[in-house]
């Protein structure tokens, strides 16, 4: 699949052969760094713009290393970036820590999986069919 992207962060973008893994990379494109206090929340931009084709979205998801070494995670993950959407491709960063972080420009922040999805005609019917599970869910069968 070819996706058009205008790509103002002037990074390199992995070739198709390159991409073996599922996600991207997504940098920080900041002229100035940005700081997360504790608990506080920024969109990040990343001078990506993207034309994706109906039907498929891109995820904006976290980096585990990010949230396992610095408790910065992505907030809405997965965001979800529409095909008809032509802004840039922003990150919701948020800093669980208990220190300030600091995103400087370039930083690698969050990646970005493509990924198609189904559109689906909505039936509306009455009743729906039955199952075992039935209406159970929310750790309805326990944790053992
Ligand atoms: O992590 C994200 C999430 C969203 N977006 C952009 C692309 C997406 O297409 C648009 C709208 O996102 P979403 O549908 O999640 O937001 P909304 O709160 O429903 O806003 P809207 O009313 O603009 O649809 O914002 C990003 O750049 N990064």
């Amino acid at each position: 699949m070819q996706i058009k992207i205008i790509n103002k962060s002037n990074q390199a973008l992995p070739s198709y052969e390159t991409l073996a893994s599922a996600g991207m990379d997504l940098r920080a494109h900041i002229s100035e760094s940005i700081t997360l206090k504790p608990m506080e929340r920024k969109i990040v931009p990343t001078g990506l713009f993207l034309e994706l084709p109906v039907g498929i979205e891109a995820q904006v998801r976290p980096r585990s290393g990010l949230a396992a070494k610095k408790g910065v995670t992505v907030l809405n993950a997965p965001g979800t970036v529409d095909a008809d959407y032509r802004g840039e491709v922003g990150v919701i960063l948020v800093n669980l820590s208990t220190e300030d972080f600091v995103v400087e420009n370039g930083e690698r922040i969050a990646q970005l999986v493509i990924a198609k999805h189904e559109r689906a005609q909505w039936l509306e019917v009455d009743t729906l069919s039955e199952t075992d599970r039935g209406t159970g869910g929310f750790g309805s069968t326990g944790v053992k």
